[in-house]
Order: C-alpha cells, then structure tokens, then sequence
C-alpha cells in the first residue's frame, strides 16, 4: 500500500531524512516511532504532498508521488499534529463542510458521518460547537473526518498529543476497529512507545534512518532490550 525509496530531504546541511526506505502491507497497523527530531513530520510533509523530497519517492497503492500525485493523494486521509477544526460549528457541520468538499453526494455523506460518529462514541454531540468538545473529541472528529472519503490509507502524525490515556486508548481502540472492519492502512506517527505495544508492525526513526522494523516482540529482540521502551531507549540513545 505505501512504499518509500531512498527518501532524503535536508534543511540546509541538516539531514532530516536519509534515504529512508520502508513498505507497508495493505491493512497492516504501523506505527512510526521516533524520538523529537527524528523525522517524522518531515516524512509526513512529503507523505501528502506538501512538497517533494531532494531525492527518493513514494508510492501509494502503486501510483508515484513524482508523477501522480493527485491519484496517489486521493488515497490518502490524513490527520495532522496541528488541530483544524472549525471551532464555532457543530461537528455535524464541520463534518458536512469537509464531505461537501470532498464532493460526497449529501446521503453517503449523512450515512458516513452516522457510521463513524458511532464508532467513535460522538453520536450525542453531533449538534454540539467543536468549542465546547474536550480535546479527545476534538480528535476523534478530526479522525471522523479524515476518514469520510473513505482512505485506503491513514496517516496520523503525534495524534494523541494533549490526550489523557483513556482518549489516548479510545482513539485507539476505535481505529484498530476500522482497520479490522474496512481493510484500512495505518500509518501512527508518535514518540510514545506505549501506543507503539499493540501494532502489526513498529518502525523506529532516528536521525532520518531506520534503525529497526517487525512486530513489537521483533523489535524489543532486535534492538536489544527487556521491554520495546528499554529497547528504544538505548537505541535512540546509542544509535550517531
Ligand atoms: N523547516 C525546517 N527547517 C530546518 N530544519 C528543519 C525544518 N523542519 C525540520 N527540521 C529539522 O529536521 C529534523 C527532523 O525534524 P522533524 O520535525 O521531521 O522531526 P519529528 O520526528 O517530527 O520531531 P517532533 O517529534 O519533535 O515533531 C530535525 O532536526 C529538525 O530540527
């Protein structure tokens, strides 16, 4: 579903990104982690397009980020670190707005919006202002709305910052459930090594380079460590 090859971008003489190259299987939860610095929303900027790497390129269920943009993009759903919600609308509008954007006809729009509203347990504050949310709300909207257009694949960038850890676990909890419903990829961007413990996969980012990839168990042996946060620890702190 997402292949990255060679990847570099530097800022100057700073290398944020060092021929990164990584795969991500169809339906498959990852999780990106990474210490400050390491990378990560300087590979997301090039993920959805802000701008192009120095070098390397992305694939998106096989279309190139180079010379199809707009098709690999339309695969994308993306919900970044910084919040964008309006926040003087209901969520039921900022909802509607987004899926009017997105040209969904207006019955698929009111049906999605229903579905996932559900899921992620927002359905009595459907006609509330996103102002009077708390900010775990605010987030799942954020998710809500990301994934109306239906994304084969979900980049989420440090989407838990501020979260206490029972929206933390919600958030969680009611994406895994999308994954196993609708097949849909997942990319998680964090420097938690706690919402790293129940991913398919973990990919560890360091100075733009991956340090190691596998399941969680894989990880924690291969980086050598009793636990996956002992191991990323001495990894990210060893590792020049
Ligand atoms: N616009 C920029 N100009 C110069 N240097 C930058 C710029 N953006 C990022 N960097 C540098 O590139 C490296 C990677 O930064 P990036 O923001 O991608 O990491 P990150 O893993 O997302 O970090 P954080 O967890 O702190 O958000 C860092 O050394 C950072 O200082």
């Amino acid at each position: 579903m997402l292949k990255v090859q060679g990847l570099t971008q530097r800022y100057g003489s700073r290398v944020a990104l060092d021929a990164l190259s990584l795969s991500i299987a169809r339906g498959d939860f990852v999780v990106l982690l990474g210490p400050n610095g390491a990378g990560k929303s300087t590979l997301f900027q090039v993920l959805t397009g802000l701008f192009a790497a120095d070098e390397g390129d992305v694939e998106v269920a096989g279309l190139s980020m180079r010379s199809d943009a707009r098709r690999a993009l339309s695969h994308i759903g993306v919900v970044f670190q910084q919040q964008s919600l309006d926040l003087d609308l209901s969520i039921a509008r900022n909802l509607q707005f987004h899926a009017d954007l997105q040209g969904l006809p207006s019955h698929e729009a009111r049906e999605r919006i229903a579905f996932e509203a559900a899921r992620f347990g927002l359905v009595a504050d459907l006609q509330r202002s996103v102002r009077e949310l708390s900010g775990g709300n605010r987030r799942k909207v954020e998710l809500v709305r990301a994934l109306l257009a239906r994304p084969d694949l979900l980049l989420m960038d440090e989407a838990t910052v501020g979260l206490d850890p029972q929206s933390r676990r919600d958030l969680i909890d009611g994406l895994r459930d999308e994954v196993r419903q609708r097949g849909v990829t997942v990319l998680w961007a964090t420097h938690l090594v706690s919402e790293a413990e129940h991913a398919d996969r973990v990919l560890v980012l360091h100075r733009g380079r991956l340090l190691a990839s596998g399941t969680p168990a894989q990880v924690t042996s291969s980086l050598g460590g009793d636990t996956l946060e002992a191991a990323f620890l001495n990894a990210t702190r060893q590792a020049g």
